[in-house]
Order: C-alpha cells, then structure tokens, then sequence
C-alpha cells in the first residue's frame, strides 16, 4: 500500500506569496458602472471579462479571446500566485470585472486581486462553523459567486447566501437559505437574473428535501422557493407541478417520525435563456438512494419515477414557475445526479436549427434537449455504463434489470457508480468546433442493498445501501486489480454524431474542469499535479505546467488592457479525495493539496517555490486485541459514519486525517473525547454522540486498530508497488 501522510505548511490569515507585481491597470468599465441584466445577457461580446459562473448565460465557459493560441501557447508562463489559507477541495471558478479577479475557496472565503498584478485587494472570511463540514457529504467546497451592480454573492457551506461590496468585501447583506436544523449544506455558485439572486443547497445523501430558491438583490428578501420534490402531505391547493410529483411516489415514506425528505437537490448547475426567459435547473438524486426505502410499492420493493429527481427542470426566474421537466433516470437508486453542467447553444441537427440543451448527467449518457419544450432529442454513452443499455424514443433508459438492486434486493456491481461518469466539473463547449468538451471518468461500484435499514438524520449517510460493501481487503493483487478498473478521459464530444471525436485519457479520474478559447485550446489541470492546454480540434497536448497539487477547478480567460490571462485554482479535494480508499487514489502517486491561485500569461515569468518535503509516515498501530464481533460491529459503524471522509476501510486519502494514524487510536479516553465528546469539533470533526454511544464508539476504535495492523502487514510490499 502506498502509505503516505503529507506534511504541509498551511499558511494562517491569508499569507500570499506573489509571483511578479507590474503597475496597476485601468478601469476595464467606463465610468465603473455595476453589472447589468444587458452586460449579463451580452457577455459574450464582452471577451475581456469574466462576469458569471459560466462566463455567459449559456455556460459554454468559452472564451473568444485568441491572444493565446495554437501557435504560441508553448510561450505560456506563470505571471502570479496566490497561496490560499485553506487546504481542502479548491473548486471555484474566478469572476473577472474591472480588471478585479474575484474567487471563493474552500470554507466558503472570498477572496479579490489585481487581476494583471496579483495584488491582493481584500478578502472575507463568514466564520463557518468547523463542524459544518460533518452535513458536507463532499468536502468543504464552494464553487464560485455572482456579481450584480456592485455587489457579489455566494453561499456559505452552513446555508447563508451573503452579498459583500464588490468594492471592499464589506457586507451588504446576509440571509439564511436554509434550516440549520438539518443537514443542508450550499457548495455551488449562485446566479443572478434581472435582480434575482437563485441559490439551491445539497444534503441528498443525508435526508434532505431539495429546492432552488430566488432572493432580492437589493434587499436579500427571499421572492419564490421551488421544491423539486413532494412533501407527501399535497391537495389539489398544493402548485401542480407537484401534486403531479406526488403521483409518481410512495408519498407515505415522505411524512412521519421516521420521514426523510425525498433528496432532489440543486447543489450545482442552472442556466438561463434570456430570449425563451427559462432558467434551467439540474436535480440531483433520492434520498436515501435506494428506492425500496424511499419509495416502496405494495411488494417492498422499489416503485414509481419520483420526480423530479434526476431532472432538469425549466422554470420562470421571476416567480418560480414551473415550466416542463426531462428525467434523465426515472426512479433513481445510484445517486444518478442530473445535477451536472448544463450547456445551451444553438446547432443544425437533421437538417433543422436547434435550440438545444446538453448535459452529460452521473448515468453516463450525454443528453441532448430542445431548451424550448423539454423534448428529447438523442442520448448516448459518453462513458462506460451498465446500468441501461439504451434510451428508447421517448427518452425513457432501457435498463439492466440486474442493476435495479430496489427491485432485486441484490448486490449489483454497476457502472457508472455514485460518482457518475461525470461530476461536477465543469465541461467547456467550443462554436467553432460544435465541440462539448467533457471530464469524463470511469468508476464502478457495488450497490449493496442494506437489510433493515433505518434512517438516522442526526449523522452519517442515509442511502439504505451497506457501504461497507466496497471495501477492498488487505490484499493488493486486489487492489491493484480494482485500480485498474478506474480511469479518467478527456472527451470532445460532438453532440451532433453523439460521438467522440478525440479523447485523451488520463491515470486518474478526478480531473479538472474545463475551459474552450478562440485560440484553438481546451485547458484542463488534472489529478496528476499538472495544468495543461490542448489542441480543441484534434486533442493534441501544446503545453503542460507542474502544479505541484491535484487540480479540479476549472479554468478561465480574461484580459486586461490587450493582455490575455489565463487563471485557475489549483488544490486537491472533493468527493473522490474525501469518500475513496486512498489505495485507490495512490494509483497516480498520493495527490497532496497545496492550494493556489494560478495566473498565466505568454512569456509570464514567475515561478512556484520549491516543491515541500512530503514526509512518509510509517505504520505503528496498537496491538489488536478486541473481539471479532466487537470489530465487526465498530467496522458497520465506521462504513455508516465515518468513511466518507476518512476513507472506505479506514485507508485515509490524502488530506484528512488517515485513521490508521491517529495519535489517538493508542488510547481510548482520548478517542472517545474526540469521537463521542467532539472535542475537535471547531476543526471539523464533531460529536457523533447523537448516533454512537461510548461503546459504539470503542468498537470503532477496535475496528481501526484491526485495519492498521492488516495494512502494517502489507506495507514494505505497498510502498514499491504505489510508488512506481
Ligand atoms: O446530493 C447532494 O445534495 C449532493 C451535494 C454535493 C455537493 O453539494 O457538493 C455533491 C453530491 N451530492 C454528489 O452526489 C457528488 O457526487 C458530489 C461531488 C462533489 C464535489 O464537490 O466533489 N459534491 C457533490
Ligand atoms: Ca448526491
């Protein structure tokens, strides 16, 4: 096993190391306007900035600007850095306004700079509480802001949307988008339509009941709210579209003492179409994701389409009206988002002008959509999938019956597995290529339906599945052999032909996202510690910088006056750095997270300081002396409660503690002081107190001992093996 523990420097207070300073440039905006509906609906003639999430309304994240191109790209250095103060999953998609770059990072901070120099202008910390970070089944991210007039806006990972001074980051005004009661969290950026901010919020895979709701930019006051899933208690006053939702489910399941809410949750991706005035929304999966428990027909098992789970819906941005909705996997059970990018652009298909809507979803398929009705127009695999072997003419999936594990009750190895075939990264789509670039990976997992399973909406995942069911044993032929299962693609997708035209593949699966130029370049970082640009026609790699860390944000590209940028974060995380065996993740060498902002330029000339010293740190457990059904019982609750974030098995992945090496796994008082006490609650581990008494909690502790000492067996053999 490749067991490797990262020491590095975290830097407190918002240190910044800067590469290169030039003198401050001017005003990009005549007369410093703020942003309007008109500068947001013709940002893309505006090449030089970078105003919304998506750089457009469209989110094709196409930059028309060429400065940078396929002949000179070879030329492109490092201008500035920034070194961020956190160090998990560094998601966010920069803004450029003014010649001011503006980025949120992990825990949910702002940060703005000279967009040319680096200069760092001011920076706002909203103080979210360590322990939020236990509702956050993915990692402490966030994934970007909106801007309009002078304010920005983003969420909070404890459920705020904020609206700070684009000026000077002082705060305009503050709301809470959710109950703090359960576990919602916010990760995604907002968007703003003619003075309406729209924010969703996530905690699917913990019990909650999604939806998407609009706030006054002026006044933070919330204007409409829209639940993407029944409550169960609908009448014929309830609004339609969800009294028509509640046709589709086993609404009994959904009211109660032991209710949970449904999930569908809108935890990353919206566009808008300014002309057919719809904003598009992706819908994630149930909760729990397995339908037997969710939504039970007269036999137990499984039953109905449950909207709109796994949808995109098109609603009213003024009022949150429902307009028409596609499912993309009816009845959902493998936590099959459709929550992923979501790209508008126009094309020729069949001989006919289309307005059309591409998403390529979790389930493998790349969808294309008339954005005007909702009707289907074709779907094809962009990646390996099992679990449907077709869409048939109405858009419905033709399934695999032996992966309905609602239905079977049985363990299915399916694929693609709760990671998709595709995340939240975002793609990039190219005009002139009629091109969608994808971040495509392959992953399969194994749904195990879990026996009498209950609810605990206190902690820990509510998916009714055993997820210890993917462990993997001390054993690396094994792991190997599972390793080799698990890849990674950049795909250039064309959504005519629905076929790739080029792809390139990568050693990991959790890769960047992307950015298309009218250079000719697709930028992409990677989980290999590299950034790198590509020829958009032919896939061709032109240029590749050394990150030093995992990249997972994607890029962007501004300029500021005549000179073009291109910027991204670069710093390691989210679900599959948090949720997966770190064995697995060492199959590209151990990812360490240093996060950085990067700014490129041609003939840029900085360079990043000496890579640290990664110090490995050798196994040395206790003896394990506890019973075999006291560690059976501890590895049941570590699988429920813990592995999300320390990793399946209790072999840790790269930044969060690796339990295996805990200074606390000698002694059982302080175990239990930071497990059942939660004494290290304002670090982000918080009591499990509500679901796990101190014997539960002993028998985790009994379990990790276990596990260590079966890893400390294979180590000497691991470290040659991960480390080639
Ligand atoms: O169901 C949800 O509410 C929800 C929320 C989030 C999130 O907010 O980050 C993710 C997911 N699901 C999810 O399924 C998933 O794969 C995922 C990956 C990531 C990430 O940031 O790496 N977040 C999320
Ligand atoms: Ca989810």
């Amino acid at each position: 096993m490749a067991i490797m523990k990262w020491a590095l420097p975290i830097l407190v207070g918002g240190a910044l190391a800067l590469g290169s300073c030039e003198e401050m440039l001017g005003d990009q905006f005549a007369g410093g306007e703020g942003i309007t509906q008109t500068m947001l609906v013709s940002a893309d003639s505006d090449s030089a900035n970078w105003m919304s999430h998506g750089r457009t309304y469209s989110e094709q994240r196409f930059s028309p600007l060429d400065q940078i191109n396929v002949g000179n790209v070879g030329d492109l250095g490092l201008h500035w850095f920034a070194d961020l103060d956190t160090a998990r999953g560094q998601e966010a998609t920069p803004l450029v306004m003014d010649g001011k770059l503006y980025v949120t990072t992990a825990w949910s901070k702002v940060k703005a700079f000279d967009a040319a120099t680096g200069e760092p202008l001011w920076d706002y910390d909203p103080q979210v509480p360590g322990e939020t970070a236990v509702k956050a089944c993915c990692d402490t991210v966030n994934r970007g802001l909106a801007a309009w007039g002078d304010s920005l806006f983003f969420g909070t990972l404890d459920g705020r949307l904020v609206a700070l001074d684009r000026g000077t980051g002082e705060v305009q005004w503050e709301t809470l988008t959710v109950d703090q009661s359960q576990s919602y969290t916010v990760t995604g950026a907002p968007r703003v339509i003619n003075g309406k901010v729209i924010i969703g919020n996530g905690g699917a895979e913990f019990g909650v009941r999604g939806y998407v709701a609009a706030y006054d930019a002026e006044s933070g006051e919330e204007a409409w709210r829209f639940y993407t899933v029944p409550e169960g208690t609908e009448n014929e006053e309830s609004p339609e579209y969800l009294q028509a939702a509640a046709e589709t489910w086993n609404t009994q399941v959904l009211v109660g003492s032991d209710a949970i809410g449904g999930g569908g949750t809108v935890w990353d991706s919206m566009a808008y179409d300014p002309e057919l005035d719809l904003l598009y929304i992706g819908v994630g999966n149930g909760s729990p994701w397995n339908r037997a428990y969710r939504s039970p027909g007269v036999d137990g098992t499984g039953e109905g389409d449950n909207l709109y789970l796994s949808s995109i819906v098109a609603i009213r941005p003024d009022t949150g009206e429902y307009v028409w909705h596609y499912q993309t996997t009816p009845g959902e059970t493998w936590d099959y988002t459709a929550t992923q990018h979501i790209v508008l652009a126009d094309m020729e298909i069949e001989g006919e002008q289309r307005q059309v809507l591409m998403q390529a979803p979790k389930n493998g398929f790349f969808y294309v959509l008339d954005r005007a009705t909702g009707e289907f127009i074709s779907g094809e695999p962009y990646t390996g999938l099992n679990w449907a072997t077709g869409i048939d003419e109405n858009g419905r999936p033709i399934e695999n019956p032996e992966t309905r594990i609602d239905k079977t009750g049985k363990p299915a190895l399916v694929l693609p597995g709760p990671l998709g075939g595709h995340n939240w990264h975002p793609m990039a789509y190219h005009p002139g290529e009629n091109l969608v670039y994808i971040p495509a990976f392959e992953a399969g997992w194994i749904y195990s339906p879990q026996a009498n399973w209950k609810p605990d909406t206190a902690r820990g995942f509510n998916i009714g599945m055993d997820m210890a069911a993917n462990d993997l044993p001390p054993d690396l032929g094994i792991r190997r052999q599972v390793e080799g299962t698990i890849k990674g693609m950049l795909v250039a997708w064309d959504p005519v032909a629905q076929e790739a035209r080029w792809s390139v593949e990568h050693p990991g699966p959790w890769n960047g996202g992307l950015l298309a130029t009218g250079g000719g370049l697709v930028f992409q970082g990677n989980q290999s510690s590299t950034f790198k640009a590509y020829d958009a026609a032919s896939g061709s790699e032109l240029w590749s910088f050394a990150a030093q860390t995992g990249v997972v944000a994607p890029p962007i590209s501004y300029s500021v006056n005549g000179e073009q940028y291109v910027a991204v974060l670069a710093g390691w995380g989210g679900a599959f750095a948090t949720s997966t065996d770190g064995g697995l993740i060492d199959k590209d060498g151990a990812v360490p997270n240093i996060s950085r902002l990067l700014v490129f330029k041609l003939g840029g000339e900085a360079a990043l300081p000496e890579m640290p010293e990664l110090a490995a740190m050798p196994l040395d457990p206790p003896a394990s002396r506890a019973s075999a059904q006291t560690i059976a019982a501890g590895g049941a609750d570590y699988a429920r409660y813990c592995a999300v974030c320390h990793g399946p098995a209790a072999v840790g992945a790269s930044y969060l503690p690796d339990l295996r090496r805990s200074g606390a796994l000698g002694n059982r008082a302080t175990w239990a002081s930071i497990v059942h006490d939660g004494v290290l609650t304002a670090n982000g581990m918080a009591s499990f107190s509500d679901s796990l008494d101190k014997e539960d909690v002993e028998a985790v502790r009994a379990y990790v001992i276990h596990r260590a000492n079966e890893d400390k067996a294979l180590e000497g053999a691991a470290d040659k093996v991960a480390r080639r």
